[in-house]
């Protein structure tokens, strides 16, 4: 008798990208604090926080614009260096909060900058224009159209990038950093100034890239662009990694409603709300010869108008 004594095992996730320990100080402020964060191949994870948590910082000591005080950053098990283009050429690629494309150059140019990691041909092969030079550039060129086409900007090819609307500026952006071939793409808020079409459609790309095999780390204001699009999403609160789940799990987290809410009451919650607001009540009944409250004197309406979502994305 034979005994089959192979066991299945599900292949473990391949780690993309695996950040253990980052530290960033500027001087005597401390922008992140000792974060781990890892993304697997195939995941959309999203880095959430208020204004000011650390998430840009975080992003710039995972590219290598930063060299991190503490701490290491892996791209599939290599430690990486802390210089941009290595971390580039190794398969990182990213966008910018503040969009920087080249302004006065055509749409296809600003995606062919992008691919200068992946094209072989060195200087002299580009001053002496040979076969191998043609070949090369006519490949890249084949390329950046196609991606011009995934983002929806084919049309546009010859467009000076200055010229595009905002929304498809940052569309380009992620055509040219997809130029790079990455395995791992880091967005920074991309979808700052859209509207919610461009949104839904920034959603839809999000998830085009995912099933082209690239990872995506994404920091995003927009909640909902977040809960829906994102397979787990972590949240930075002062620069610390306060919690870490699916959708369900950080929206459902008091600590992450309380971080962007403000501290909830220590004592009694809502008593001290409930006396004041019927002192006012009170004081609004009295016909009083005292002087009306400017608007200065009643915020109550925005502070109670919260409930739209945490973050930036009201501030446009
Ligand atoms: N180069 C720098 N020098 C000094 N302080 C910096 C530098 N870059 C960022 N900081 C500080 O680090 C902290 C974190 O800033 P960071 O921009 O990373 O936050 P953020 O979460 O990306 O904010 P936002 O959502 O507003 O973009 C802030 O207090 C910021 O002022």
């Amino acid at each position: 008798m034979t005994t089959d004594t192979t066991t299945t095992v599900a292949p473990a996730a391949e780690r993309v990208l695996d950040a253990r320990g980052v530290t960033m100080r500027f001087g005597g402020l401390t922008a992140v604090r000792n974060v781990d964060l890892h993304v697997n191949a195939g995941e959309i994870v999203g880095l959430i926080g208020p204004n000011g948590a650390g998430k840009t910082t975080f992003f710039n000591c995972l590219t290598g614009l930063y060299i991190p005080t503490e701490g290491e950053v892996r791209y599939k098990d290599t430690v990486l260096p802390p210089k941009s283009f290595k971390v580039t050429a190794a398969g990182i690629a990213r966008t910018f909060q503040n969009i920087r494309l080249f302004a006065n150059m055509t749409v296809l140019e600003n995606v062919l900058v992008g691919r200068h990691t992946r094209t072989k041909e060195g200087f002299w092969s580009a001053i002496l224009r040979g076969p191998g030079f043609h070949k090369a550039e006519a490949a890249s060129r084949a390329r950046a159209m196609e991606l011009l086409e995934f983002v929806g900007l084919e049309k546009k090819a010859d467009h000076l990038s200055r010229n595009l609307p905002y929304g498809e500026q940052r569309k380009l952006e992620i055509a040219r950093a997809l130029a790079s071939e990455p395995g791992l793409l880091l967005l920074d808020e991309p979808t700052a100034g859209m509207n919610p079409q461009e949104t839904r459609a920034t959603e839809e790309l999000v998830f085009a890239i995912r099933d082209k095999g690239i990872a995506v780390l994404v920091i995003e204001h927009d909640m909902r662009f977040i809960f829906n699009l994102c397979d787990r999403v972590a949240v930075l609160v002062q620069g610390e990694k306060l919690v870490e789940g699916d959708s369900a799990t950080v929206q459902g987290d008091e600590r992450v409603v309380a971080a962007y809410l403000g501290e909830p009451f220590e004592d009694a919650p809502g008593n001290e709300e409930i006396a004041e607001v019927e002192a006012a009540e009170a004081n609004a009944d009295t016909p009083a010869d005292t002087e009306a409250p400017t608007d200065a004197d009643t915020p109550a309406d925005a502070e109670t108008t919260t409930d739209a979502a945490p973050g930036k994305e009201n501030d446009r």
